[in-house]
């Protein structure tokens, strides 16, 4: 078994960089399907989403390369092949296969998405989406089977502003005949990269970045070339770490304005952020660090996928704060791991509370989940001793070359493969 072993109370001090955005890579490349020639991406991170994507996409036809974060994908002898079990259900952006492969093919069998455990993850309003465009959609034994003669623009408004669903329904209208509106649309920067990528492949898109989008279908989709953005998540997971056990840390490649309510959290908690084109710079950690109330919302609020590491910095702040997740209800895992290291924190419905200062210990945790996992990556760089994190392969889904990146700031933490004797004796 792989562990993260990270000793802690090493200041971070240095230029970090940041990879392509997780969340928009999983989306680009099932994209790439409604291409008839081949599509360039470039910048993507090399995390396990990225791998398994590829996998996906050669499973049925395509030919991909992926090469220092370029990624080739020829999607022009890609078919319909059912795609019930296997690696679909290892990650949850595998439902944007649905979307690309029905407007591509009219028809697609994909299993039932994984991802992390964070309470329910519905998918209705990404169903309600293709059958407003004309699909008829089933779920048998775990997976979802859409059929359609043909898709037809249709005006959708969305329950909640979810991003996937922003995105499947995209995916889906792009080659469907007519004009498709999605009102209630989500606003992240990841579905304007997407709707850019889709517009440089031929689409007719507008609005993407505001709640209503419009699509006008086209005939035909053909290959490009694009640069994905750089990944919020982890630029934000930096400047949490840089705030709390920098010793100045520069974080580059971020475009700040899609970190602003981080940014402004930071600053309310005392945390000095500078702002340049392409970087933040936090100098130094807080010496008192303040507490505050934080709640998750659709962008640009708060990210729920900031919350967890968020919640380890509060730990670090005088006083009781309260973390309230609109987004996701059971996204609190990491309270109890963090409970282990001895922070004052417990779990109330929806919300954390989280009581600080606490010096924090080493321990033995789980990554329950990917941010989970972020969180108690920052709880081990602070906290006396050696912290040992099982269950990497949560990390290692969303974070490119994380122990390198972090080792490049001074930190102490390393990989190591550990016995199931040596688990079992603990
Ligand atoms: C709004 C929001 O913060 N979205 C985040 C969410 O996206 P993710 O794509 O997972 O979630 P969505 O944006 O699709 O969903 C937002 C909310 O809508 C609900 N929902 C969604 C689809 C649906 O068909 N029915 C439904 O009820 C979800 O349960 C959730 O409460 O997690 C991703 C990974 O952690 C983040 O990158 C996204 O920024
Ligand atoms: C929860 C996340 O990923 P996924 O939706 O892929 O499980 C995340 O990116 O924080």
């Amino acid at each position: 078994m792989e562990v993260y072993k990270i000793k802690g109370g090493k200041r971070l001090q240095g230029t970090i960089k940041v990879s392509g955005a997780k969340n928009s890579a999983v989306a680009l490349i099932p994209a790439s399907i409604l291409a008839s020639t081949p599509v360039t991406i470039e910048g993507l991170p090399e995390i396990s989403d990225v791998l398994t994507l590829q996998s996906l996409l050669e499973d049925v036809g395509g030919a991909v390369t992926f090469e220092n974060g370029e990624m080739t994908i020829d999607p022009s002898n890609i078919v319909s092949m059912p795609m019930p079990n296997g690696n679909v259900k290892k990650l949850r952006a595998s439902y944007y296969l649905m979307g690309a492969m029905l407007g591509r093919f009219k028809n697609a069998v994909i299993g039932l998405p994984g991802g992390c455990h964070l309470g329910p993850r519905p998918i209705d309003q990404h169903i309600k989406g293709f059958e407003a465009l004309g699909a008829k959609v089933t779920n048998e034994h775990g997976a979802i089977y859409l059929r359609a003669e043909e898709l037809r623009g249709a005006k959708i408004y969305l329950d909640v502003a979810s991003v996937g669903a922003t995105i499947n329904i995209m995916l889906a209208a792009v080659l469907a005949k007519g004009k498709t509106t999605i009102e209630n649309a989500a606003k992240e920067p990841e579905i304007i990269d997407v709707a850019t990528l889709l517009s440089n492949m031929g689409a007719n898109i507008k609005g993407a970045g505001t709640n209503v989008i419009r699509i006008e279908g086209v005939e035909e989709l053909h290959g490009t070339r694009h640069t994905i953005i750089p990944d919020r998540i982890e630029a934000g997971t930096f400047m949490i770490m840089a705030a709390a056990i920098g010793d100045g840390v520069t974080i580059d490649n971020v475009i700040p304005f899609h970190v602003e309510a981080l940014t402004a959290k930071l600053r309310e908690m005392g945390v000095e952020v500078i702002e340049e084109d392409e970087r933040v710079i936090i100098p130094k950690a807080a010496e008192a660090l303040h507490s505050v109330d934080v709640k998750t919302l659709v962008y640009p609020g708060f990210p729920t996928d900031l919350q967890q590491p968020f919640s380890v910095l509060l730990t670090q702040a005088t006083g009781t704060s309260v973390i309230t997740d609109t987004i996701y209800s059971a996204r609190f895992k990491q309270i109890d791991e963090i409970g282990r290291m001895n922070a004052t924190a417990r779990v109330e419905g929806r919300t954390a509370i989280i009581t600080g200062p606490s010096e924090l210990q080493a321990a033995s945790v789980r990554a329950t989940d990917l941010r989970a996992g972020a969180a108690l990556v920052l709880a081990g760089l602070l906290a006396d001793g050696e912290t040992e994190i099982r269950e990497i392969q949560h990390i290692e889904r969303g974070y490119s070359s994380l122990i390198k990146k972090l080792r490049g700031i001074g930190a102490d933490i390393r990989k190591e493969i550990i016995t199931e004797e040596a688990t079992v004796r603990e």
